[in-house]
């Protein structure tokens, strides 16, 4: 199954939580997004430059553990995950996610991934996984999702609006919903509310409705 959607719409703590109640893994592509984009600052690379971006990640083999309580990213004995929602890979990522040889590169990592499990992000539903059996897409407005995630940052609400405003518009080639996708407005629901609403949807599909 698929759980698309926008920037810090709920998709990694929905997707735990579905992944959890399902007793299987549950994969982040944008750790994967996140991770090349740290990869390309620490080696000063252009980051529109696609060459010198795929020569970082190149010289940096990753492994993604994808943990139902959360996903975590390894180079060699290095866990990047801390590292992957700060500020300057947020600002970054997008610019990262426009390349093709990157989006090749998250694919294939994900495509080896033994199913079943659930996998988030923006175009799992549509381009990476179309065959999924239940696809689900997360919005919420940017005033919400600013409100909750100031809760996990020391930054001002109206900053991080506009940054996800930014991001939203900077990956909205490949953030289309599947057409065969449930859209969930998660801004009137607590996160155990969306959880209940997807794994509903994944009872209703199973039992053909
Ligand atoms: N329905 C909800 N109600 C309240 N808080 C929520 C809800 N869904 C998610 N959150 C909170 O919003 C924040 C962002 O959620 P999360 O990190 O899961 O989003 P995301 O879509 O994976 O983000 P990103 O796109 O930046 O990786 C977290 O603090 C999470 O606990
Ligand atoms: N399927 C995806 C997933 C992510 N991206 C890009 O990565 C950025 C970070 O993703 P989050 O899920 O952690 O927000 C995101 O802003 C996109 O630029 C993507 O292109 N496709």
């Amino acid at each position: 199954m698929t759980i698309d959607g926008v920037a810090a719409s709920g998709k990694s703590s929905v997707s735990s939580g579905v992944a959890r109640a399902l007793g299987i893994p549950y994969l982040s592509s944008g750790l994967l997004y996140r991770a090349a984009t740290l990869f390309a600052l620490e080696d000063h690379a252009d980051l529109s430059d696609q060459g010198a971006v795929l020569a970082a990640l190149g010289t940096h083999p990753v492994r993604l553990e994808p943990l139902a309580e959360g996903n975590r990213v390894w180079q060699n004995g290095r866990d990047l995950t801390p590292e992957l929602h700060s500020t300057r890979v947020d600002h970054g990522v997008s610019a990262i996610a426009v390349l093709p040889g990157v989006r090749a590169w998250v694919n294939e990592q994900l495509r080896q991934v033994p199913p079943p499990f659930v996998a988030e992000g923006r175009d799992m539903g549509t381009n990476v996984f179309p065959h999924a059996g239940a696809k689900f897409y997360l919005t919420a407005s940017p005033r919400v999702r600013a409100r909750r995630r100031a809760q996990e940052r020391p930054e001002d609400v109206d900053a991080i609006e506009a940054a996800l405003i930014r991001r939203d518009d900077l990956d909205r080639v490949q953030s289309a919903p599947a057409a065969d996708a449930v859209v969930i407005d998660t801004g009137p629901l607590d996160l155990d509310g969306v959880i209940g609403k997807v794994l509903a949807g994944v009872q209703r599909h199973r039992a053909g409705q």
